[in-house]
């Protein structure tokens, strides 16, 4: 193939796994590494064009460390597909792996992507985001297919955050479902979780119309209605009355939004950013109230206008 390339995929869980098909189907030359095996071998003998990590967000930094350990061509283009924040230091994913490879190019892959969904080759689009538009484009080419839609974006700040904060609107949401409160609270906290999500991220340096699109939005429809979620299947088993160390030893894979709920705490402390059904999450999973008393609190908040920002010349 002539603009086969050689892939280096970390983290062999089900988005890795995911994510390599997508792009042997293309006929790139694809390397999947688990940390069961030596990493030397793989990156001394593959020469990689691309190294992706879809590594859970607790591993990331550890791997990252080991992989700055190997020489690597100049122009080898990382790829993050992690949707998390790194406690303490509130990094996201892609903030490590430009802070250890500073002079490679960094892209984010984020969409609503469901991978048992995509295994089954049902179809999906995803975004691929950098401040480098060709690594951009490189990337875009390895993943698109006839299934996959991969989309461009030159805000990854925007996408990055965007997959990582809807995952707690997503325990939210389950929360939702799991106590029946109907079709009309479902879209009233979705909405609002999105006011949240667009209301951090402008904090962080992302651009607004970037959480409309199919990182932001798009995603949190996926996650906040799917039971495919491992998110959203941790508030919907809240709801139902199961611990959270239950919860998450039954889980199939890594449910992000638990950790990513309580570093968003910190940042809005830290910024005073009004985050309030985070923190009603936050609440949930610290033990510190009871679904139904998470939803009293959100319901019984002072009134308030609908928007932060509303155009002036559009006010009374
Ligand atoms: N699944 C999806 O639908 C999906 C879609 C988009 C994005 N994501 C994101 O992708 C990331 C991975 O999700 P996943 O579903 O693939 O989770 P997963 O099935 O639980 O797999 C997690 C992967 O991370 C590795 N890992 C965990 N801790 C590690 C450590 N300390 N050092 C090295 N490797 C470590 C695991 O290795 P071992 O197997 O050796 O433990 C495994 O390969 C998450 O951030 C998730 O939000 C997932
Ligand atoms: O299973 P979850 O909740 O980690 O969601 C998976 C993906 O992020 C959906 O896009």
């Amino acid at each position: 193939m002539p603009n086969s390339k050689s892939v280096v995929i970390l983290g062999a869980g089900a988005w890795g796994t995911t994510l390599a098909k997508l792009a042997a189907i293309n006929g790139n030359q694809v390397h999947l590494w688990s940390r069961q095996e030596p990493l030397e071998k793989i990156l001394e003998n593959n020469n990689p064009q691309i190294i992706l990590s879809a590594i859970s967000m607790k591993g990331v930094r550890d791997v990252a460390s080991i992989v700055q350990s190997f020489p690597l061509a100049p122009q080898t283009i990382f790829v993050t597909a992690t949707k998390g924040l790194e406690p303490h230091t509130t990094y996201t994913p892609s903030q490590i792996w430009q802070a250890a490879f500073p002079n490679h190019p960094v892209v984010v892959l984020s969409g609503p992507n469901l991978s048992q969904e995509i295994a089954q080759d049902l179809p999906s689009a995803t975004v691929v985001a950098s401040k480098n538009a060709n690594a951009a484009q490189s990337v875009q080419l390895v993943f698109s297919s006839h299934r996959f839609r991969v989309y461009t974006n030159p805000d990854p700040v925007g996408v990055e955050l965007g997959g990582t904060l809807k995952n707690v609107i997503a325990i939210a949401a389950g929360i939702c479902d799991g106590l029946h409160l109907g079709t009309n609270a479902k879209a009233a906290l979705v909405t609002r979780g999105l006011t949240e999500m667009v209301r951090i991220g402008k904090n962080l340096g992302a651009i607004t119309e970037t959480f409309y699109g199919l990182s932001g939005l798009g995603d949190l429809l996926a996650t906040c209605n799917s039971p495919l979620s491992r998110n959203y299947q941790v508030g919907y088993q809240l709801a139902n009355g199961k611990m959270l160390e239950e919860v998450l030893a039954s889980l199939p894979g890594t449910a992000e939004g638990v950790n990513t709920c309580r570093v968003l705490m910190e940042i809005a402390k830290q910024r005073s950013i009004p985050i309030p059904i985070t923190e009603q999450v936050y609440q949930l999973l610290a033990g510190q109230v009871t679904p139904r008393v998470a939803l009293d609190k959100l319901m019984l908040r002072n009134i308030k206008p609908e928007f932060d920002d509303f155009p002036r010349e559009q006010m009374w």
